[in-house]
């Protein structure tokens, strides 16, 4: 690997941000957003339904599931662009991933909420790397002990985050929405399922 890395510190975490690690971040953004079986699952959030306000699809390794948005989802193949790309991710981080929950933002009215990629499939320890494509967009973390300061990262494309042990348990992360935005951006959140 060649690309310039920033270590940041948290109090219980830390995070590994490269910003330039894929080389051609357009192409890929173009391939991923034309070839990617995209979902919108429905969402149930205090017992009304809504639809997810972006796209995901989950892929990985064949017979893998992982519960998201409410439901278990079980793998797609991995598209052929991301092959590589996860050998390359095991290989520079030192860390295994099995899958990846990929998410297209069409523009900055979509987002993310605050959570944590803390399920019980990904064991007690997970690290997860997420490699952002197209529009840049602000990436939000705040401790889950209350009254710590909430970090803010501008996540440009091509970059790579790596948020390193034990950061979910004592984080949560959010992509909140940007009217100002008019790209899309797609984000692929590599992890390991048990
Ligand atoms: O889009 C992002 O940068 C965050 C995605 C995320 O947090 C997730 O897929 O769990
Ligand atoms: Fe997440």
């Amino acid at each position: 690997m060649f690309a310039r890395m920033q270590h940041i510190p948290l109090p219980g975490g830390g995070l590994d941000y490269y910003e330039e690690y894929i080389a051609k971040p357009q192409t890929l953004f173009a391939e991923l957003r034309d070839g990617v079986n995209w979902q919108q699952p429905l969402v149930t959030v205090y017992g009304r339904q809504h639809v997810t306000p972006r796209l995901v699809s989950f892929v990985g390794d064949a017979g893998r599931s992982y519960r998201y948005s409410g439901a278990t989802h079980v793998t797609e193949p991995w598209p052929a662009p991301l092959k590589a790309l996860r050998e390359q991710l095991c290989a520079d981080t030192g860390y295994e991933f099995n899958c990846a929950l990929l998410n297209y933002y069409r523009d900055g009215n979509d987002c993310m909420g605050y959570h944590s990629d803390d399920e019980a499939e990904l064991g007690d320890r997970p690290c997860i790397a997420s490699i952002s494509l197209g529009a840049e967009r602000d990436f939000l973390l705040k401790p889950k002990a209350g009254g710590g300061k909430t970090e803010k990262l501008s996540l440009a494309s091509g970059s790579l985050l790596v948020m390193l042990p034990p950061t979910q348990q004592h984080w949560q992360h959010a992509l909140p929405v940007r009217k100002g935005v008019g790209q899309g951006r797609i984000n692929l959140t590599f992890r390991n399922v048990l």
